[in-house]
């Protein structure tokens, strides 16, 4: 019998093999070809917060991929635009009365403004009309959240997420209370669409539109999503959407800061192409220089560091013969790391590399697995570069910063990759 503290935990009696994979060609494999062989691993309490498409395998994941699929259309997410922006402006206001109040800039930790900013977009997107309840929801994410970290970093003797102590009875509770709450707006939405104030910009609108007949017609069940399903899915949104943006937001800052020469070239460009201007879905796509940062600072700090699989068979992989039941780690940063793919500077921050696109930065490789790979790969890719584009241009539009030096690096790995003492700037207005 194994313990083990930290995240590795163990979930039966016996010695449990775990391979690492840190070679791009392997990671590839498992990615496409082994997809369905090698299923996605969460350790427990984990599915508290990993729910929805994240945790389905085989039929019922390409069925269900197939249907959230249009919610991240091009032309859906333009939609979303100025609920980024307004969640941008919420807080930049309070970014500018901070400066407006203190002398000769203002030192801020800007790592609980972005994740606000982050939360606050996907509670207006995914939510729209019913984003203060949205916003309810999400509070009680973030406790479920900060619960399930303790419970994954703190030493797990099998068996014991179903003993009633206080925090395995307040993780189920706030999982109810969320059930319950996304219920309600759901259920308001139905009735506000039936009465013909529909409304489909934002992502429940979306998912809802197509399945409001079939969720109506009971006989029609199978093929549509259920109400449960879009609960689920709704909550991942939160899960997967937020943290993860608000991670590779304040990289950006800290990397832009420690790199005042890449911090003016990308305002310059901000500048010239949309002025002091609300930016636009055109206007977002011509920041060239701003996408280059982007790629970089993904690659150096990807908000999810690792994967986990599981093989569900006996498999071949590369000359390597796993057990049924091995677990397989996807080293994605060691990747991001290597010289031999990256070149001699991989350790750099140098977003001139992807100066011409992703393939041509990583010398014809491929192994760029910020969003994962394969058919599973991530679903909100282009939300999230058009949240952090809009976020980042904003910011360069009104501020200048620099690391305050009490700003101490640590990059820390809980879920998502994140600031460990957060991330203290002083802030100019411009
Ligand atoms: C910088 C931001 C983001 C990063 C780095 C990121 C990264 C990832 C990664 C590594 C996966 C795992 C894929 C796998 O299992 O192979 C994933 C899956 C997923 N992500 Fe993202 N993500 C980001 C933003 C978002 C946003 C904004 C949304 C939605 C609003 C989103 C929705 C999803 C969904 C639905 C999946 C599951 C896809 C599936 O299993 O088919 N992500 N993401």
């Amino acid at each position: 019998l194994f313990f083990a503290t930290g995240t590795k935990t163990f979930q039966w009696l016996g010695p449990r093999l775990e391979v690492f994979i840190t070679d791009s060609q392997l990671i590839k494999e498992v990615l496409s070809k082994n997809y369905q062989y090698l299923k996605p691993q969460f350790p427990p309490h984990a599915k508290y917060l990993f729910s929805g498409i994240l945790q389905y395998e085989g039929d019922k994941w390409a069925k269900q991929r197939k249907l959230l699929n249009p919610a991240f259309h091009m032309e859906k997410l333009k939609l979303m635009l100025p609920a980024f922006y307004l969640s941008c402006m919420d807080t930049l206001n309070k970014w500018e009365n901070l400066v407006a109040s203190s002398k000769g800039g203002c030192e801020l930790d800007v790592w609980p403004h972005l994740q606000t900013l982050t939360a606050d977009a996907i509670s207006r997107t995914a939510f729209g009309s019913n984003y203060e309840e949205g916003r309810k929801v999400f509070e009680l994410l973030r406790e479920q959240t900060e619960l399930v970290v303790i419970a994954l970093r703190s030493l797990y003797i099998p068996g014991m997420r179903f003993l009633p102590t206080k925090m395995n009875r307040r993780i189920k509770e706030i999982a109810k209370e969320i059930d319950v709450s996304i219920t309600n707006v759901i259920n308001k939405r139905i009735k506000a669409m039936k009465a013909g104030e529909e409304r489909t910009d934002d992502l429940l609108g979306i998912l809802l539109e197509p399945n409001l007949k079939a969720i109506e017609d009971r006989r029609n069940k199978t093929s549509a999503m259920s109400i449960h399903e879009i609960i689920q899915e709704c909550q991942l949104f939160y899960l997967a959407g937020q943290e993860t943006t608000s991670t590779l937001l304040v990289w950006t800052m800290v990397l832009l800061g420690k790199h005042p020469e890449w911090q003016k070239k990308a305002r310059e460009e901000v500048l010239q192409k949309v002025g002091y201007e609300k930016p636009g879905l055109e206007d977002l796509n011509q920041l060239k220089i701003v996408t280059m940062i982007l790629y970089e600072v993904l690659r150096l700090y990807p908000p999810a560091p690792s994967l986990g699989r599981r093989a569900a068979k006996e498999m071949k992989l590369g000359n390597l013969t796993l057990p049924a039941g091995v677990h397989v780690n996807l080293e994605f940063m060691l990747v991001h790391h290597d010289v031999e793919i990256w070149g001699a500077d991989a350790k750099e921050f140098n977003p001139e590399r992807f100066s011409e696109g992703v393939l041509k930065a990583s010398k014809g490789n491929a192994s760029f697995f910020a969003f994962s790979g394969g058919p599973r790969i991530c679903l909100g890719q282009n939300f999230a570069f058009l949240e952090a584009k809009m976020a980042l241009a904003t910011i360069l539009q009104r501020f200048s910063f620099e690391l305050s030096p009490s700003y101490a690096h640590a990059p820390s790995n809980i879920l998502t990759l994140q600031p460990q003492h957060g991330a203290h700037f002083t802030l100019h207005k411009l």
